[in-house]
């Protein structure tokens, strides 16, 4: 196990800045993700980790062994970093059978044979491709390989590794038994696991804490996939975690409206408090997720079913409300009890749990 920290680390390319005074710190033993759009600078941050690339400014420990410091003048080698990496293309060699592959870094690190065996039995085990150990990667499918990737990273560093989107390239079912194996493996080996994706969903399922970077580079919110669903630090972490709806509000003489493009509806129920206290604007965007909208027959604020789509264990209805095209999710036993709707139904909404009050963003 391995604490990592990153402390008011900047780096740049010519005169572009990929990130500017970044701090986060990972813990000992834990799957940290790091989740952002693409090109916001997830890879090269982990690369300054790595050593493959140097920082402009800031500090990078491992362990409380400062690896890089542009002040002191500290730039560890990535070999003596004693990180494990796993890439989602760069996985296995092609030439090198599955034990020759694992066995790999630790002739690297010219341990003996004995107990290079003895390891790679452990690790082969642990990703549960014993009976593959002498298969080439070509006979084996990609999650196979990705395993194969995981073990000799594993071998090489049982402190700390990191995964560069390592399963984007694996089908959707190939991609949901692979999450519950490197978790599987982390609880084994307890090693650190920094976890580098643009799939929020696999970060949600896999990681202890997830730093959000937005697309400028800034990390805007560290912490558990609850917190981040419930309590999203901005507008871009709540619509870029999870299904997203947004409706207009105003607030004028302690009243709530709902603004849907066409009318003003009184919200009866809005929860004024919780919205004061959340934003001072009178013109408000309130963030609500699909799970967060019942259908009520009592409910004054109408709207029509545009399609329904049954998902197996949930059922989603796409609502017009004026202008403003909502997402309802409803549990499916939940929606079989009260009425299926077909398009085309009238049904009456209500608001519950809303995550998120801000000023209200101009859209045109
Ligand atoms: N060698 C380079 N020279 C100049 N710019 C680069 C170089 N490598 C990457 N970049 C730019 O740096 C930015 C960050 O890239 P990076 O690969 O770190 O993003 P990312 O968040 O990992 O993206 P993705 O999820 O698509 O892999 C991008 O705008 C990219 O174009």
């Amino acid at each position: 196990m391995a604490s990592v920290s990153f402390e008011n680390v900047s780096f740049n390319y010519g005169d572009k800045t990929i990130f500017h005074n970044l701090s986060l710190n990972v813990k000992d033993g834990e799957i940290m993700g790091i989740v952002g759009p693409s090109s916001c600078g997830k890879t090269t941050l982990i690369r300054c980790l790595a050593g493959l690339l140097n920082p402009t400014a800031g500090e990078i420990k491992i362990d409380e062994q400062v690896v890089f410091s542009k002040s002191k003048r500290i730039c560890i080698k990535p070999e003596k970093r004693n990180i494990g990496m796993v890439f989602q293309d760069y996985a296995v060699w092609p030439h090198m059978s599955v034990r020759k592959n694992i066995e790999y870094p630790l002739i690297k690190h010219k341990i003996k044979a004995d107990t290079r065996s003895k390891i790679i039995e452990h690790a082969l085990q642990q990703v549960r491709m014993q009976s593959y150990a002498n298969y080439m990667p070509v006979q084996l499918s990609g999650g196979q390989q990705q395993r194969v990737a995981i073990a000799r990273a594993l071998v090489g560093s049982r402190d700390l590794i990191i995964m560069d989107e390592p399963i984007t390239n694996l089908d959707a079912k190939l991609r949901e038994e692979m999450i519950g194996e490197i978790r599987q493996i982390q609880r084994d080996s307890g090693t650190t696991i920094i976890y580098i994706t643009h799939d929020q969903e696999a970060a949600l399922k896999l990681c202890d804490r997830i730093a959000i970077m937005q697309k400028d580079g800034q990390i805007v919110q560290i912490a558990g996939d609850e917190e981040i669903i419930k309590k999203p630090a901005n507008r871009f972490v709540f619509e870029f975690i999870g299904v997203s709806n947004f409706i207009p509000l105003k607030i004028a003489a302690d009243k709530v409206y709902i603004l849907n493009g066409q009318q003003e509806i009184l919200w009866k129920d809005a929860p004024m408090d919780k919205i004061k206290n959340q934003c001072q604007s009178s013109l408000i965007d309130m963030g609500i997720r699909p799970l967060d909208i019942i259908f009520d027959t009592e409910s004054e604020i109408k709207a029509v079913i545009k399609s329904a789509v049954f998902l197996g264990n949930q059922f989603n209805y796409f609502v017009q409300l004026g202008n403003l095209e909502l997402r309802v999710q409803l549990n499916a036993l939940d929606a079989i009890k009260q009425k299926v709707y077909q398009e085309g139904d009238f049904v009456g909404l209500r608001f519950c749990q809303a995550v998120y009050y801000a000023a209200a963003v101009k859209t045109d």
